[in-house]
């Protein structure tokens, strides 16, 4: 469920009108971060599937305890994030702080990732190849049998 952070809030006690999911609630939505809900690992952390309690499916990415980044760093860049809201960029939902846990709350995308598009362009370019190659090998290799039987019959 969406609140939104008041005065007294965890993000430094500064008023703010961003939404945040408490970590109860997520741990819920990701079914406590199984490694089933896992959808990738980017520079920020883990990133898990979650459905919200009005069966919103959204994408939660949990901070990675090795990034060193306080609550005042985390507080600007979700501020920053949260202005920058487009069409054409994934929507930053909300966010949590819970003890060490920092965590950004984003509308989940279906259809994976523009790498993973790329990626997958890359591999059946490779395959191509490959099998481009394979035939030239191949087709090389019949011919010059043929060459062969054919000097073969002309010398004996
Ligand atoms: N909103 C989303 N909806 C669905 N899947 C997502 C979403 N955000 C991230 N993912 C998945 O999690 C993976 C990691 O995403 P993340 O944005 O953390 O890292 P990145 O963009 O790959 O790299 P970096 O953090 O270094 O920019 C993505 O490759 C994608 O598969």
């Amino acid at each position: 469920m969406l609140r939104y952070l008041s005065a007294s809030s965890e993000l430094g006690g500064k008023n703010s009108d961003f939404p945040f999911v408490s970590f109860e609630d997520i741990v819920a939505a990701t079914d406590n971060f199984s490694d089933s809900n896992m959808l990738g690992m980017g520079g920020f952390g883990k990133v898990y599937k979650g459905i919200l309690e009005d069966d919103k499916e959204v994408a939660i990415k949990r901070l990675g305890s090795g990034s060193g980044q306080g609550i005042e760093e985390f507080r600007n860049e979700v501020t920053l994030i949260a202005k920058l809201q487009h069409r054409n960029l994934v929507r930053l939902l909300s966010c949590c702080i819970h003890d060490d846990e920092k965590l950004l709350i984003y509308e989940y995308m279906p259809n994976k990732s523009l790498d993973s598009f790329l990626f997958g362009i890359f591999r059946l370019l490779i395959s191509c190849c490959t099998k481009f190659s394979m035939l030239t090998i191949k087709f090389f290799f019949s011919d010059s049998e043929r060459i062969c039987m054919m000097t073969n019959n002309l010398f004996y």
